[in-house]
């Protein structure tokens, strides 16, 4: 069972936009050494963030945790946290970004490898809330959010249509 009931599809506009307000959030709160994005959700806010924070040095901290749905061929089943690559440091001075926290697992994880840095993302559940500093809009926990780069456009079955018969 999944504990996810809404679904909150994101259009490239709409990140574009929140990406920006959070730039303008952590410009206020600098200087910065540079960029860390968690992969692969941190990756497109990351380039946003760099280039409106006109920021060149950025890195990745590699991590794998949300395996795919068997049976739908979604990806909403958190598995072990899997780190591929870290960085050397404790972080300070850098922003850490990812696309959104949920459960809060990965963030706590990357926050124990890097201390000092500034967690930043775009969407936060109130679950992960706490582990972020900066964040720019809030869902409620049983949202699934759609990222753009998920998606593609396709025939929308009426809502009258999707009621059980
Ligand atoms: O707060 P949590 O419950 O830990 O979930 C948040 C993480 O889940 C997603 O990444 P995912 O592991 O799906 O990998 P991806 O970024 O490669 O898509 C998202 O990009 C966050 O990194
Ligand atoms: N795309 C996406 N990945 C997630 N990983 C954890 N929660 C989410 C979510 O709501 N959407
Ligand atoms: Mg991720």
């Amino acid at each position: 069972m999944t504990p996810y009931s809404k679904d909150f599809p994101v259009s490239w506009e709409e990140l574009h936009r929140n990406a920006r307000a959070l730039s303008w959030r952590l410009l206020e709160q600098g200087p910065w050494k540079g960029i860390i994005a968690i992969t692969r959700g941190g990756l497109v806010p990351a380039a946003i963030l760099c280039r409106e924070m006109d920021i060149r040095l950025i890195d990745t901290i590699c991590i794998v945790s949300y395996g795919v749905d068997e049976a739908t061929g979604a990806s909403m089943k958190q598995g072990d946290l899997n780190v591929l690559k870290g960085v050397e440091g404790d972080g300070e001075g850098f922003i850490l970004i990812d696309d959104l926290v949920d459960t809060g697992r990965t963030a706590a994880k990357v926050r124990e490898m890097l201390p000092k840095a500034h967690f930043a993302t775009i969407y936060a559940k109130p679950a992960g809330k706490p582990l972020v500093d900066t964040f720019i809009t809030e869902v409620s926990q049983d949202t699934w959010i759609r990222f753009p780069w998920d998606m593609e456009y396709t025939f929308s079955t009426p809502l009258a249509d999707r009621q059980p018969k």
